[in-house]
């Protein structure tokens, strides 16, 4: 873990989530807020999860993600990572177990996401003939924000990553780098009470991959759960804390 770092919160740092869209609008549907000193958000709590997809998956697996904190999940290629976010993240339904965030289920009963929860998608999800402004955009208007302001706000986004520059290139167009740096424009832009990031910097080079990880701090710094699954030691050791799976069990952490 790195000492003391932002996202070991002990006062409420202002960043570009202080402005956010959604409660410009004032419809945020985040249920917590940071203070002046002291950060009150909700934990995401997996009890006894086990999933089961022709063979078991995750074996009865219970973790806390807590809130105001950046939490690395690691593992080996195919150790279940990517299936315990989505049941976390209420996209799969658990064969047994539960999960609760802010007093209610993340599995609603039709695998739509609650609109408080934000991922970045391992494999980006990006729609390849809109541009890249537009991608992050649809983030926002999906949950009410006004065009314009979503446009606006996808724009500072998009510099949050440093692309600005390609606000208006067509996804296709875009190298795997710079189409996962718009991936996190989009998973970040919403301002969600959880972000959910699968394998954010994996296409990244060493100074983009900081710059994800200062933005990973920021959204845990305004009190968010944010969860970080990774294979990469550099961005483990940047997380406040780290739980590890093995053969779809918890081994650490
Ligand atoms: N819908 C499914 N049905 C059956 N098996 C699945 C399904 N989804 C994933 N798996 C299998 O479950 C295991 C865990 O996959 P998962 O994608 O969660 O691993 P991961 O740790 O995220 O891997 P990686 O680091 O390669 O992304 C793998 O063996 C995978 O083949």
């Amino acid at each position: 873990m790195a000492p003391g770092h932002p996202g070991e919160v002990r006062g409420r740092r202002p960043g570009p989530a202080d402005h956010h869209p959604l409660e410009r609008r004032g419809g945020r549907p985040v249920t917590h807020r940071a203070e002046e000193s002291t950060v009150v958000g909700s934990d995401l709590v997996l009890e006894n999860i086990t999933y089961v997809a022709g063979r078991t998956l995750l074996d009865d697996v219970s973790l806390t993600f807590p809130a105001g904190k950046v939490t690395a999940l690691s593992g080996p290629s195919g150790s279940g990572k990517t299936t315990l976010l989505s049941i976390a993240g209420g996209l799969l339904e658990p064969t047994q177990g539960t999960t609760s965030y802010a007093d209610a289920s993340m599995w609603q009963g039709t695998g739509d996401p609650r609109p408080d929860i934000a991922f970045v998608l391992q494999v980006y999800g990006l729609v390849p003939i809109l541009s890249a402004r537009e991608n992050v955009s649809i983030a926002l208007r999906a949950r009410g924000v006004e065009p314009a302001l979503a446009d606006e706000e996808a724009e500072v986004a998009l510099g949050r990553f440093g692309i600005s520059d390609l606000g208006d290139r067509q996804v296709e167009e875009l190298s795997g780098g710079q189409m996962q740096r718009v991936a996190c424009a989009r998973g970040f832009v919403v301002g969600a009470g959880i972000l959910l990031a699968d394998e954010p910097t994996s296409e990244l080079d060493e100074g983009n991959r900081g710059v994800v990880l200062a933005e990973l701090r920021a959204e845990a710094a305004r009190g968010s759960v944010v969860v970080v699954a990774t294979h990469d030691p550099a961005v483990v050791d940047a997380c406040d804390v780290h739980f590890a799976l093995d053969e779809g069990r918890l081994v650490g952490g």
